[in-house]
């Protein structure tokens, strides 16, 4: 259901050694939102992904909900990256066997990677070598190999920064559709206009800290504390 709890993180933190890359962050991933995390490099943007999908270990509480109209199942999660891990296969045996591992039965692999390459608007380049294919072409194969696990919650580190922009818009285009077909997102960016673009709510993170947590308008309207505002004025590097 719309607005439902997906994942709590209570008095969470991760620590690489004596870096403290995250710290203190109580906060709830809600169904159908779209969240951006924003901040200068070294923020904690991409450890907040991580530890959101449990791909790293923290400290804290973190809490997978158990959807109210799926008996009981918890969300599932699916992440992009900023440069797609393809292997040295056809897109659509990166897609098969993406399907393969997930374990979905071997009569339905075909056509979810068929609708999977349609859904990108890739289904004429499904024999086609992956890693031969164009960025932008690279980054939609991910995005299909994500789709078909037929997460509900994607989560996106930085998924057009090595991109074109004619690229970028094709990438963002499939991230709004995701979105719009009711797929929660949480995406970190350095793109402003991204975040205006794309998301509901943003995170703002500052040394491993969550300082803002807005809906999408209040955070580009409401005053801000002061690193945020020299933030968003582009006076702190986050390039
Ligand atoms: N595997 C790791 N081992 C050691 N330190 C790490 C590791 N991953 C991240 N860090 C450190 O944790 C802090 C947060 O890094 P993180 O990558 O989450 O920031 P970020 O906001 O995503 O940065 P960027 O915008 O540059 O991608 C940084 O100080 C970084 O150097």
């Amino acid at each position: 259901m719309s607005g439902e709890a997906l994942i709590s993180l209570a008095q969470a933190g991760v620590d690489f050694g004596a870096v403290r890359a995250l710290r203190d962050v109580t906060l709830q991933i809600n169904r159908g939102e779209r969240v951006a995390l924003v901040g200068a490099n070294g923020s904690g943007k991409t450890t907040l992904l991580r530890l959101l999908h449990g791909l790293v270990a923290g400290h804290g509480r973190r809490e997978v909900h158990a959807l109210e109209d799926t008996d009981g199942r918890p969300a599932l999660m699916a992440m992009l990256f900023q440069r797609p891990y393809l292997l040295h296969l056809s897109a659509r045996s990166n897609l098969l066997l993406a399907l393969w591992l997930a374990k979905v039965p071997r009569a339905q692999r075909g056509e979810r990677a068929a609708q999977a390459l349609e859904r990108v608007g890739l289904q004429g380049v499904g024999e086609r070598a992956a890693r031969a294919l164009s960025g932008g072409q690279q980054q939609r194969l991910a995005m299909a190999r994500a789709w078909a696990m037929r997460p509900d919650i994607l989560f996106l580190d930085e998924p057009t920064a090595s991109l074109d922009p004619s690229a970028k818009r094709e990438v963002e285009s499939l991230i709004d559709a995701f979105g719009a077909d009711g797929m929660t997102l949480v995406m970190s960016t350095h793109n402003l206009g991204q975040v205006k673009r794309l998301a509901t709510r943003v995170l703002y993170l500052e040394a491993g800290h969550v300082v803002v947590d807005l809906p999408v308008e209040r955070f580009f309207h409401d005053p801000l504390p002061h690193a945020a505002a020299q933030f968003l004025k582009g006076e702190l590097p986050w390039t």
